[in-house]
């Protein structure tokens, strides 16, 4: 909706007719993104073909699980060498790729990049400020999206640090389901800060092994992130973990919710990513702990408060 009021010509693609066709007449994504308007020259389509003829860059905003099927059904029509702009934030559980890695896997030519940072999305779409990272390892295919996807209200920063952006992305779901046990079992704001705190440690540690920056670690993509995730009342994984700490069960919170809570899926890869590179997550490996029902919400606080003592 921003990008098409600043001029840009966009065409929306959902995969299910019904869907597309309720919202190209109503104009607004009722169930996921209420009271957001679609101006009128967005194009909306179920029909890939259409969505992406002659396309200059393709926004793939899905979960981090459904991102391999959507870019499967989506590829015989991907517009030539048009770069793929990744904005989910997750490992695929079953491959433990990045969404990156996962478009390089299908599309080997397709140029790629990702935008992320502390961006919530009804707060975009009525064009409050905010900033992101767009990162891309080729230059210029940097240079060209920056200037794409730049909008006045939404201030961008270029990196090359693809794989440092991505994990940013996807740890900081993971740790912000910490926090919300830790605030959901009473624990005060000390321990939350403490929390977001050396989940920068954590996350700077595996981008590393990774090859990416440390210092990417501590930007929009990572902490930054970390920041709206841990405290942001509208976060869906911050408020799983509220109901967790209170002692909810996590199958009947998710039944209850109608968007995706990434951390669930990307907790397990996360860790299984990071013991690859031998890696060690305490706050990933705790929340994995409680997801899998290995550990309790009061025991997953106790376990991070008996690690032993390291340097900062
Ligand atoms: N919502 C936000 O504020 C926000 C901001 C920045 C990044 N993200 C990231 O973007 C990604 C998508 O988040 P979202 O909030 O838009 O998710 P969502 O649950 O609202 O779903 C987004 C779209 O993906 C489609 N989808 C869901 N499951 C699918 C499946 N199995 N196969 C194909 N399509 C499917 C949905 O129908 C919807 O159109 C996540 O990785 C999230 O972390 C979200
Ligand atoms: O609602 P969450 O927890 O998926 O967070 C949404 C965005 O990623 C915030 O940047």
């Amino acid at each position: 909706a921003r990008l098409a009021a600043a001029g840009r010509s966009v065409s929306l693609w959902a995969r299910d007719p019904r869907r597309a066709a309720e919202i190209a007449v109503t104009r607004e994504n009722a169930r996921l993104l209420p009271d957001v308007t679609l101006p009128d020259e967005v194009v909306v389509t179920a029909d890939a073909a259409r969505a992406l003829e002659g396309a200059e860059a393709v926004l793939v905003a899905v979960p981090a699980q459904a991102l391999a099927a959507v870019i499967a059904a989506i590829a015989p029509h991907w517009p030539g060498e048009a770069p793929s702009v990744l904005c989910a934030k997750g490992i695929d559980a079953a491959t433990l790729r990045l969404p990156h890695e996962t478009v390089a896997a299908l599309l080997p030519r397709v140029p790629l990049a990702a935008l992320s940072g502390p961006n919530f999305a009804h707060e975009v779409a009525r064009a409050l400020p905010a900033a992101a990272v767009l990162a891309a390892p080729d230059a210029a295919v940097r240079a060209h999206l920056a200037a794409l996807v730049a909008l006045p209200r939404f201030r961008l920063y270029p990196s090359p640090d693809l794989v440092g952006v991505a994990l940013g992305g996807a740890a900081k779901n993971v740790i912000a389901i910490a926090a919300g046990v830790v605030e959901g079992l009473g624990l005060g704001e000390n321990a939350r800060a403490a929390l977001i705190t050396r989940g920068v440690a954590e996350l700077a540690r595996l981008v590393v092994a990774e090859g990416g920056r440390a210092e990417t670690a501590s930007g929009l993509s990572g902490l930054g992130d970390l920041v709206l995730t841990c405290t942001g009342g509208a976060s869906r994984n911050h408020t799983l973990g509220i109901a967790l700490g209170r002692g909810e069960a996590l199958a009947e919170v998710l039944a209850a919710r109608t968007g995706v809570t990434e951390g669930v899926a990307t907790a397990p890869a996360l860790v299984a990513r990071a013991r690859r590179r031998g890696v060690e997550l305490p706050i990933a490996e705790a929340v994995d702990a409680l997801l899998s029902g290995r550990a309790t919400a009061p025991s997953l606080a106790e376990a991070l408060l008996a690690r032993a003592q390291t340097a900062e």
